[in-house]
């Protein structure tokens, strides 16, 4: 999905494509060769890395100019700071924000709960989401009674990886739903003998929700999007500094 939306907008796509027991070194060394390329203006290392490898030393390898998933140290540091000083923002949690933004909701003093900490979508989003003046709260597997704080919430962000897990019952009346999970359920009578449905049962959540996201067709191409824009941003970032 994102080399064709690349594709589609003019940016050019180096895929490198390795076995599941690439030594770390080599990715290293790849990620090494990529950061001195001038023809490079964003790396991603897609998610997640086969066990054995070590993630924080890969992603933090990516030079902060380059690194487009804003999935550095450095860069979701930066989002603890209040005047954000990322040079890219993770894809999702931009996404989920920027539907937020564009569908007119307001979070100041809101209740948002995330569910799901991951460093790719939770953490950072909850991160965005305290920037934005939010009472944020944090579910995840060890979190006790999630419905109740589901019936708290203004807006919920799920992305735990679980078909269907958040019920419309547990929901606000009136609450966004914004839905992170893509889950592929068996389905023989669909072409790839699967479909893909979210982490909320979107069926009872729509008629609790004032406004909910499908799966698929709604944070997915979001983040893809996000993609293209966090690189067309750093390019255009590299192209001043070098005053080309
Ligand atoms: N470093 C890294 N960054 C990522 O952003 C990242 C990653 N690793 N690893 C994998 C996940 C997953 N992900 C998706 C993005 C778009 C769709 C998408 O556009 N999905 C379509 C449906 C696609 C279909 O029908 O198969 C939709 O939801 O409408 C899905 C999944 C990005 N990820």
């Amino acid at each position: 999905m994102k080399s064709r939306a690349a594709e589609k907008v003019g940016i050019q796509i180096f895929d490198y494509t390795f076995p599941e027991g690439v030594e770390e070194e080599e990715l290293l060394g790849r990620i090494a060769a990529l950061n001195a390329d001038d023809q490079v203006h964003g790396v991603l290392v897609q998610l997640p890395l086969p066990a054995g490898l070590d993630e924080r030393r890969i992603l933090d390898a990516i030079s902060i100019e380059k690194d487009v998933d804003g999935l550095s140290a450095h860069n979701l540091g930066c989002l603890a700071q209040p005047d954000g000083c990322a040079t890219a923002v993770p894809c999702t949690p931009a996404g989920c924000m920027e539907l937020l933004r564009r569908s007119g909701v307001s979070l100041a003093g809101k209740e948002c709960l995330v569910l799901g900490r991951s460093r790719i979508v939770g953490v950072p989003m909850a991160m965005l989401l305290l920037r934005a003046d939010a009472t944020v709260t944090v579910c995840h597997s060890r979190s006790l009674d999630v419905p109740a704080k589901c019936a708290r919430a203004d807006v919920v962000v799920a992305a735990i990886g679980r078909a269907g897990f958040v019920k419309g019952e547990w929901l606000k009346d009136g609450c966004v739903v914004i839905d992170v999970g893509i889950n592929r359920v068996e389905d023989s009578s669909a072409k790839r003998g699967y479909r893909l449905v979210g982490d909320v049962d979107f069926a009872s959540a729509s008629v609790k929700a004032s406004q909910i996201t499908p799966v698929p067709g709604g944070v997915g191409p979001m983040t893809v999007t996000m993609l293209l824009r966090n690189t067309v941003e750093l390019a255009r970032r590299t192209a001043s500094k070098s005053g080309a």
